[in-house]
């Protein structure tokens, strides 16, 4: 082998193969002058990941004067003959041409310039068959075909590659155009058995045609390409393995994984006891799959599917437990209280069990969040032996969601009853529709709630056809659940469809029940704390109630004690880490505060009503009953009246109300004393009405009666009695006329300790919905007229007495 020292040129990144041109930039043109000795340079690629490290085989390349691709072949051939015969230099750049690979035998810097002593490389094997010449040319033309052929030059490249007739070069020239990595090509370089690299090459450029997303049909031709090499020649030593090309490829062949999951499909769905008709579709889209190559845009899309398909629970079911005493022990171990709710769903579980059908109404769980509505349809769900599924239905606003996305829109997938069934894997689950009142309805992507009533419609259901799935599935077997805050906003046909039962907020005792008998331990379990050593007195356990939330149901009350579980948690673990004795904890009133910080909620009501001009009123939301208190004030002035707290037009119309019926009644309190004799009344008042909580917005006419007890208080400066709340909406004659949402209320004011209630009379009738204990620990006050409520609410009645010497006669 010759050897020879020659100057280095570090070219970064690229590997320039024998036979190719490149344009090279030079920083120092002198240093290449026409006629100089220097005319062949060593091309030396850096190792990718290191900038300073040179590979150990380069090109020896020779500095050409007239372009190949400008001058054509003529020029090349002459190169080839004498590489020194001609040189090329324009501006910074000169023109290049490789003609020997070498080896680095040592190197060293002079200056600025590299010289390395080298040693010129040839192929060690340089045998090739007609085929593999054959091949490589049919790969080359694929790869300019379908990666490069936007290329100006991709015509010219495609006949070099038929006319060139060194198969190395041939190769080396194929290579050079391949976009793939510096490492790879050094591989490439560095391979010096002939028929090796040309299998390389071949498999580079099939490669990265499939990468590309080439047609299937190309992909078929790589495909014979390569089934011909395999057949054709013995796999040489250091050839990479042709399944490995077929794996990035993406064309396993026979044997492999790819090929196990369509054989598993096709057992799966041979077994599969579904409708004929839906089996010879899957049928025809695992045939499909099985055609197609996996590079094929829509090889996963039918994978995906033909997956879905064969796993749905098409025969599989649980079967139902029946056991009405097991189902009402399961019901009560998992919920205090809820008595009429729980009797409901026995019967409702009775009725189903004895018809053996799903068929019939909806049980839809209505009440405020955190009173049991998603754990109830649990409950159901363990008492009948059946799987549970949660759909949140909140903000779904596209029909998509629930019927599925049709398989041409990229990224398609199931609606959310497919998605269910396939996770449960039977097709008798208990699936609850959470927040059915939220379905939005959205027009421009479909109606969501009219794909939901087919869904739930038993003359329909067995017959649903998810956009995505394209064949039926029976939904019938399955019993749908549905919970919502309110009744209002479901949409009227899917209301029609369910039966409502009502689940009011908790009072403060109930909570204490709740949190004793489930939710401590529930808590303490989760954070992994002995029951032994944890005790939560009823104080303690109150005093989170009251002073820390504030709500109908106890979900905020369930995270309390579980963050005072957490903090006694690490105490624990602190503990049991430096090896001490862990004391049982006593989770007094102190520990709370330590643990959740000073008490949110003061509900100190006296306090709020030490002066005139405040009234406990009562507000019905969504969230549960609450009270709602009622603020005024006056000052000298012109008659203004502000009010603030974001009140709804309803509601200002019951104040002018309220004040309309004060000016008609008692003309001599809202007299100002500053001008005794004017009979302008409010006209020497500014008046300021403010309901707190100012950023909830407040509407209806249900604060008639508590807005003008306020005023009156206000204008008498006699006080409200702060243990008393009232509900009422006021007539200008001074009736007080009847309300909705009166047991919510009730429990909205039971909880924040009021004792005494005054509603309308004609809503008498609905005290008896109010749960016994509450009752027991209320008075009820009903009122016909106003009068009658400023004599139970003011602490002093005399003012009775004042109105009939003022104005007799009205
Ligand atoms: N009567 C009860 N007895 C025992 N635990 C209860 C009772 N009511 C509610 N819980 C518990 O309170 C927590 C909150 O209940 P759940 O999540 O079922 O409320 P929800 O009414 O469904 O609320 P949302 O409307 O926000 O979904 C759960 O841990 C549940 O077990």
């Amino acid at each position: 082998m010759s050897k020879a020292r020659v100057q280095i040129l570090p070219v970064g990144h690229r590997v320039i193969f024998p036979g190719t041109t490149v344009r090279l930039a030079i920083s120092n043109l002198s240093d290449y002058p026409k006629g100089k000795k220097i005319t062949i340079i060593g091309i030396l690629p850096h190792e990718e990941s290191n900038n300073k490290k040179f590979y150990n085989y380069g090109t020896l390349m020779g500095i050409v004067y007239d372009h190949p691709i400008a001058k054509k072949e003529n020029s090349q051939s002459n190169f080839f003959n004498n590489p020194m015969s001609s040189f090329s230099r324009k501006d910074s750049h000169i023109f290049a041409i490789g003609v020997e690979r070498y080896k680095v035998l040592s190197m060293s810097e002079e200056g600025k310039t590299i010289w390395a002593s080298i040693q010129l490389e040839k192929d060690t094997s340089t045998e090739v068959s007609e085929t593999l010449i054959e091949d490589l040319r049919k790969s080359g033309i694929h790869y300019i075909q379908h990666v490069r052929m936007a290329d100006p030059v991709s015509r010219e490249r495609i006949k070099r590659i038929q006319d060139e007739k060194n198969i190395s070069n041939l190769g080396f020239y194929i290579a050079g155009l391949l976009e793939i990595s510096t490492a790879e090509k050094q591989a490439i370089l560095e391979n010096f058995n002939l028929e090796d690299r040309t299998n390389q090459i071949i498999a580079h450029a099939l490669n990265t045609t499939a990468e590309d997303q080439i047609h299937d049909e190309i992909n078929k031709k790589v495909q014979k390409i390569l089934q011909e090499q395999l057949k054709k020649t013995p796999k040489p030593s250091g050839l990479p393995d042709m399944s490995e090309f077929q794996r990035m490829l993406g064309t396993k062949p026979s044997g492999t994984d790819s090929n196990d999951f369509i054989v598993k499909f096709q057992e799966k769905l041979n077994a599969l006891q579904m409708p004929e008709s839906s089996k010879k579709y899957v049928q025809g889209e695992l045939n499909r799959l099985k055609a197609l190559q996996p590079t094929n845009s829509e090889y996963n899309m039918i994978r995906n599917y033909i997956e879905t398909a064969v796993e749905l629970p098409w025969n599989t079911s649980s079967q139902d437990k029946n056991d009405i005493d097991q189902a009402q022990s399961q019901l009560d171990n998992d919920h205090f209280g809820l008595e009429k709710i729980k009797k409901r769903i026995i019967e409702y579980l009775a009725v189903r069990g004895l018809k053996g059908d799903m068929k019939g109404s909806i049980l839809c769980f209505t009440g405020p969040p955190g009173v049991g509505k998603t754990s109830l349809g649990k409950s159901i769900a363990d008492a009948m032996g059946r799987k549970f599924y949660r759909i949140a239905l909140g903000g779904v606003r596209d029909e998509a969601e629930i019927r599925g996305h049709r398989r041409t829109y990229i990224g398609s997938m199931p609606g959310v009853f497919i998605h269910a069934l396939k996770t449960c894997g039977t097709n008798n689950p208990v699936i609850l529709l959470d927040e059915i009142d939220k379905v939005g309805k959205d027009m421009a992507r479909g109606d969501p709630a009219s794909a939901l009533l087919e869904v739930l419609d038993p003359s329909q259901n067995h017959t649903f056809t998810d956009h995505y799935m394209s064949i039926p599935f029976d939904l019938s077997n399955i019993l749908f659940l549905a919970t919502s805050n309110v009744i209002e906003t479901i949409p009227a046909p899917l209301r029609d469809r369910m039966e409502v039962i009502e689940l009011t907020g908790y009072s403060t005792h109930e909570k204490l029940q709740i949190a004793k008998r489930f939710l401590v331990a529930k808590q303490v379990n989760e954070n992994g704390i002995k029951f032994e050593l944890i005790d939560f007195p009823d104080e303690s356990l109150n005093k989170i109630i009251l002073e820390y939330t504030r709500e109908a149901g106890v979900r905020q009350l369930e995270r309390s004690i579980g963050a005072i579980c957490r903090g006694i948690a690490v105490e624990y673990s602190k503990a049991l880490k430096s090896g001490n004795d862990y004391q049982k904890k006593i989770i007094t009133n102190e520990v709370v505060e330590e643990i959740l910080g000073i008490p949110i909620f003061d509900n100190d009501l006296e306090e709020r009503l030490k002066s005139p001009g405040v009234a406990i009123g009562m507000a019905w939301t969504a969230y549960g009953g609450k009270i709602m208190i009622v603020e005024t004030s006056k000052s000298y002035g012109s008659g203004k009246l502000r009010i603030t707290g974001q009140l709804g037009d309803v509601m200002k119309e019951s104040i002018i109300t309220a004040i309309s019926w004060i000016k008609s009644k008692f003309p001599s309190l809202v007299k100002h004393d500053k001008n005794q004799n004017s009979s302008e009344g409010f006209s020497q008042l500014d008046i300021h009405i403010h309901f707190p909580a100012a950023a909830v917005p407040k509407d209806g006419p249900s604060a008639g009666i508590t807005i003008t007890t306020a005023l009156i208080s206000l204008l008498t400066g006699i006080k409200v009695r702060s243990d008393t709340s009232m509900t009422g909406e006021i007539s200008l004659k001074g009736n007080v006329l009847p309300i909705g949402g009166l047991k919510e209320k009730v429990l909205g004011a039971h909880r924040m300790g009021i004792k005494r209630i005054i509603i309308p009379e004609r809503n008498k009738k609905d005290i008896q919905d109010i749960p016994d204990y509450v009752k027991s620990e209320l008075e009820f006050i009903c009122v016909r007229k106003i009068e009658e409520v400023l004599a139970q609410a003011l602490e002093d009645k005399t003012i009775l007495a004042k109105m009939e010497v003022d104005n007799p006669k009205l």
